[in-house]
């Protein structure tokens, strides 16, 4: 049984490149891990989304548990069997989800009890429970249970709910147990407050993990401020275990995380962006329904090889949307997923080759150009 491990390959200032080992196969790092909110990959085949180069994907923990239930995943064979997808699979803990989706909310130190947004249903979600459905889900990558601060907050109510996040983390490790080719990963929270994740990260590296999480942030606060405490915070996490910067990002976003230290990321906005009709291109952001695509014979973006660009014209794409054809959210999905794939690619082989530099300001010049 190969065990869960991380192997750093190359550096380049702040950026690395690795592999992390897992008995369901390898993720390249930096890597970025599609999102499949209710064991499904919207609008994706899972054959489509490993085409596109994803190593992992997300699961989701608060969905699940509502709809069809972590015990009944379970008894089916678990989330890989279910949604036929045999690489790894991240879940995180669904703390964050009841705080943005459920209503009726209790928060206490034992956890957060709340109605369930699909029928009213109570439920409880505590780190043990959160333990429990995320093994019962068969998750390769287990997240803490933590509490993510919502903005606006004071200095003093983030130090509050990080020190909860932080004891909640230990009773994580606790119910974890020992499960040998499974990974439990930290949270670091504390705002942007810099001794606050201080505290949090020291916290967490006394626990123990296989991989740390820098949480509390892609809330709000805005690129400027997010980069400036990722220009301290994976810093204060172990370097020779993956860093795990949550919900991000753009593809700008990312790129500039990657340049400070960032291993692993997931978001929605490739996918769920794809089925509205908004492209992610090399060049920027594409809107297809916009009349100016309506008789343009050329792909979306000419360098790009996933179907959409290969097999389709911008008019085609444009025309799907407008009429609201269900191929229109599968090839641009498609298209964002294959993009951020090449861009994930790009990053590592810059790293790799210690030319990170040439490759973000080349990045950003072909943005600057602008759609064609
Ligand atoms: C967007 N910004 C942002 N996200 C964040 C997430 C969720 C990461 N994505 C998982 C998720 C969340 C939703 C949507 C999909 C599927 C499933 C439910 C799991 C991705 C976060 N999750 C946890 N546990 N803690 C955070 O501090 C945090 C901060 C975030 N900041
Ligand atoms: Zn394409």
């Amino acid at each position: 049984m190969t065990k869960f491990s991380f192997t750093l390959k190359a550096t380049d200032g702040a950026a690395r490149t690795g592999t992390i080992s897992t008995p369901r196969g390898e993720i390249r790092t930096p890597a970025f891990m599609p999102v499949g909110t209710a064991a499904t990959v919207k609008a994706m085949m899972p054959e489509s989304v490993a085409a596109t180069g994803a190593d992992i994907l997300l699961g989701n923990t608060y969905h699940l548990m509502l709809r069809p239930g972590a015990e009944r995943v379970a008894r089916l064979g678990g989330l890989h069997k279910f949604m036929n997808w045999d690489k790894p699979i991240l879940t995180d803990s669904g703390g964050f989800q009841v705080m943005s989706l459920a209503s009726l909310r209790k928060l206490t130190e034992e956890g957060v009890t709340f109605a369930s947004h699909v029928d009213g249903s109570k439920h409880m979600l505590s780190p043990e429970r959160s333990m429990e459905i995320q093994k019962l889900l068969g998750s390769d990558i287990v997240m803490c249970f933590d509490e993510c601060p919502a903005l606006p907050a004071t200095e003093e109510e983030v130090a509050k709910s990080m020190r909860l996040s932080m004891r909640w983390a230990q009773r994580s490790r606790d119910a974890f147990g020992d499960r040998p080719g499974h990974a439990l990963f930290g949270i670091q929270q504390g705002g942007v407050t810099r001794e606050l994740r201080e505290e949090s990260a020291e916290k967490l590296k006394e626990i123990g993990f296989e991989g740390y999480a820098v949480g509390g942030l892609a809330v709000g606060e805005g690129q400027e401020a997010m980069f400036g405490v990722l220009d301290y915070a994976p810093g204060m996490l172990p370097q020779d275990k993956p860093r795990y910067l949550m919900g991000v990002g753009k593809p700008d976003d990312i790129v500039g995380a990657v340049e400070r230290g960032i291993d692993m990321m997931d978001c929605v906005l490739p996918s769920r962006s794809g089925r509205t009709g908004q492209a992610w291109t090399r060049r920027g952001q594409v809107n297809i329904k916009n009349a100016r695509h309506a008789d343009d014979p050329r792909p979306l973006d000419e360098a790009c090889t996933c179907p959409a660009c290969s097999n389709y014209s911008r008019a085609y794409l444009h025309h799907v949307f407008r009429s609201g054809e269900m191929i229109s959210g599968m090839l641009l999905t498609w298209h964002n997923l294959h993009y951020y794939q090449e861009l994930m690619a790009g990053l590592r082989a810059a790293i790799d080759e210690g030319a990170l530099a040439r490759f973000v300001s080349e990045f950003h010049e072909t943005r600057a150009m602008g759609d064609i």
